[in-house]
């Protein structure tokens, strides 16, 4: 699907969809807890669909009830020694990173598949724990099967390739006989998504203790307890709508919990340092997916004015190289952005030429960086492939000609 935008500015009032991040979580406590918990607010972007999916193929029964999500969880049951569960992830690191140990725990392994880039992102830190633990893993023909016995003990890996491989941790070791430590060899990265994980154990029962360092000590043998849960609004999606009102949109963003535990939630505060006269440097390594919103904010922030956007080297891990995939779409758009290996230079104009047709990268949020920068150009841009945005924001393309976007979808 193509959509073609004649720039104009937007105005009026969004709530910006459930938030991703928070319903991975809270379905995967439900999921393991014992009982029947009722999710409100849980919206079917393709990421999700996939946690769902995964989770009946774990056994957890999910169905929907009017407008909630009734998950009856395994409750401590496990099996064992039959066929391996197969798990499709679709393009969802959070699923596949996090259901890898939770399938060794309730199931002895998986047989995990997915689509785009996922089979390609890393697993490293994992792959290093399983050869130390002897948990068999193979990646074939784009299929990772795992297999083995999960045993409490200490879990070492590093802070700095994913948060994802300690919430999976997190999720699966309390399952155990027996208490376990994870250990990190660098410091957390991306920490407030971990803070959100144990939230989200910690309303189901599940305790586990962070140091606020490199240790976590996470009790074995407990089972999580239903629990009735919200979703809360998505503040890495409201992200982009920020970035429209900063460039000069009348939005009134809805429906945001301003206390919420998402990191994202900074975009608040980081909208003010973009405002800002002078250069600004944004160290992103705990809101990485802030990146390509920041970007189109930077990229028009005034003739001259520089944003570094630094410590992003994992920013080309995710459904795209988003360092290159910023550089090239913002570029194309007669934006000047600067790439090094592991932070941008932004040098900001007053407004692009536009006029040309970018692709979004099958990567949601490029596909929204593109559509949110395109209300500041000058000629008409068309995005390819802007179906994309159903991985985490369905409706994008629906909000944004509700909010009065001039678009034209083409297939
Ligand atoms: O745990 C999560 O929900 C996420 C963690 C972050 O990944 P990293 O920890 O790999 O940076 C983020 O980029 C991703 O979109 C969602
Ligand atoms: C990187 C993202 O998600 P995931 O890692 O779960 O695929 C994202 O939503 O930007």
């Amino acid at each position: 699907m193509n959509v073609t935008i004649t720039p104009s500015l937007l105005h009026g009032a969004v709530t910006p969809p459930p938030s991703k991040s928070q319903a991975h979580r809270l379905l995967l406590a439900a999921a393991l807890a014992d009982g029947t918990s009722h999710l409100s607010n849980v919206a079917f972007s393709q990421d999700i669909q996939a946690t769902v999916r995964c989770l009946e193929a774990l056994g957890a029964a999910v169905r929907q009830e009017g407008d909630q999500l009734a998950v009856t969880g395994l409750a401590g049951r496990t099996a064992s020694g039959g066929a391996l569960p197969r798990l499709d992830c679709g393009e969802s690191g959070s699923t596949l990173r996090f259901l890898i140990p939770v399938a060794l725990a309730v199931r002895g392994g998986g047989v995990f598949t997915g689509h785009g880039r996922l089979m390609e992102r890393p697993q490293e830190p994992y792959f290093a724990i399983f050869r130390e633990k002897g948990i068999a893993y193979e990646q074939q023909d784009g299929a990772l099967t795992v297999r083995g016995q999960l045993t409490p003990g200490v879990y070492t890996l590093p802070g700095n390739v994913s948060s994802q491989f300690v919430t999976g941790l997190l999720y699966a070791l309390p399952l155990l006989h027996g208490d376990s430590e994870i250990r990190l060899t660098t410091p957390l990265e991306s920490a407030d998504y971990v803070r959100m994980t144990m939230d989200a154990l910690s309303a189901f029962g599940v305790a586990a203790e962070y140091d606020g360092d490199r240790t976590f000590r996470v009790p074995g043998n407990q089972t999580g307890h239903a629990a009735p849960m919200t979703v809360e609004a998505d503040w890495s999606n409201a992200a982009f709508w920020y970035a429209a009102a900063y460039l000069d949109s009348t939005l009134d963003i809805q429906g945001l919990n301003y206390q919420s535990a998402q990191g994202d939630a900074c975009i608040g505060m980081l909208y003010w340092t973009i405002a800002r006269p002078g250069e600004a440097e944004i160290d992103v390594s705990g809101c990485p997916d802030l990146v390509p919103p920041l970007a189109a904010m930077a990229a028009l922030r005034g003739a001259g004015r520089i944003t570094r956007l630094v410590n992003a080297a994992r920013l080309r891990i995710k459904e795209s190289d988003r360092l290159s995939t910023v550089t090239e779409v913002l570029n194309a758009l007669g934006a000047e952005v600067e790439e090094y290996a592991d932070h941008l230079v932004i040098t900001g104009k007053d407004s692009l030429p536009g006029g040309v047709a970018v692709s979004g990268h099958n990567d949601h949020r490029i596909a929204m960086m593109a559509a949110i920068a395109a209300t500041n150009c000058a000629a008409p841009v068309t995005v390819t492939g802007a179906e994309c945005v159903r991985k985490s924001y369905p409706t994008f393309w629906d909000e944004y000609a509700r909010l009065g976007g001039q678009i034209s979808i083409s297939q």
